[in-house]
């Protein structure tokens, strides 16, 4: 694991970004087009807006896969992630060669079949992702399922993710929030060629601390990226605070 941090939010999207950007245009090089999944949440604002101001994509050669997704929400509310990347991605960078979204308003085993279908037929060459306070993956919360081989999976949301959801403001209240998701597996996104981990926040510096430092564990989701072979993290100096200066001095740009 390649560790950066950076001193805030900005910095940390405008690195992360940029090495999405570089990435698929390798991908689009080397084969002709590339299979990108985005991820949502706060923690994917500044890497997106990023993304979208690289000039020098052929999004044309871009087939665009989404992280997960709440059951049950329709794609007008302020939660729905569909909403999230049409309104931050989609409609930015219009000529994408396909989009899959997540609709989690449907039988949600049909709609799994359904994308695992597709997502079969691309390997995907870049994932951004980020990290939930409960050390989540996707969703994925803990204990995450380490060994399912379907691409996309229903999965039960725990409280400290419903509670994050909340702090964060996309909902009301508690109630307000799903209990299920459609996520994409844990094993499906250590399948990705790339992987770019964005974490700003001091909301995230315990989940942080045990997913890298830990043992690789279903309890820390996102512990499982240790075991990546091109992953790049990228954490501001809040996120990162907790951290053991030992561990610290494999960062760049520390
Ligand atoms: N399910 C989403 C993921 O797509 C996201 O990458 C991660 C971090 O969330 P946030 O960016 O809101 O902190 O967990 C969220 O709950």
């Amino acid at each position: 694991m390649k560790l950066h941090i950076f001193s805030d939010p900005k910095n940390l999207g405008q690195a992360s970004g940029s090495l999405a950007a570089e990435h698929i245009k390798q991908a689009i090089q080397s084969k002709g087009q590339a299979n990108i999944i985005l991820a949502t949440g706060t923690s994917q604002f500044e890497t997106l807006n990023q993304l979208i101001q690289e000039k020098d994509i052929d999004w044309s050669k871009v087939v665009l896969f989404h992280l997960d997704e709440y059951i049950g929400l329709t794609i007008t509310h302020p939660a729905s992630f569909r909403k999230y990347l049409t309104e931050r991605f989609i409609q930015l960078v219009p000529t994408l060669q396909a989009v899959n979204l997540i609709n989690g308003e449907q039988d949600a085993q049909a709609e799994c079949h359904r994308l695992n279908e597709i997502i079969r037929q691309h390997p995907i060459d870049v994932a951004l992702v980020g990290i939930g306070e409960n050390g989540h993956l996707a969703f994925n919360d803990p204990p995450a399922n380490f060994e399912t081989k379907n691409p996309y999976i229903v999965v039960q949301l725990d409280e400290a993710c419903r509670k994050q959801q909340m702090g964060e403001g996309w909902f009301p209240s508690l109630e307000d929030v799903p209990q299920q998701a459609i996520s994409m597996s844990i094993q499906h996104i250590m399948a990705s060629k790339k992987i770019i981990c964005s974490v700003p926040d001091f909301r995230k510096a315990e989940a942080v601390k045990n997913c890298l430092e830990n043992e690789v564990s279903p309890w820390f989701p996102a512990s499982i990226l240790q075991k990546h072979a091109d992953c790049s993290m990228f954490l501001d100096q809040h996120s990162a605070e907790l951290l053991s200066p030992s561990f610290r001095k494999q960062a760049f740009n520390a």
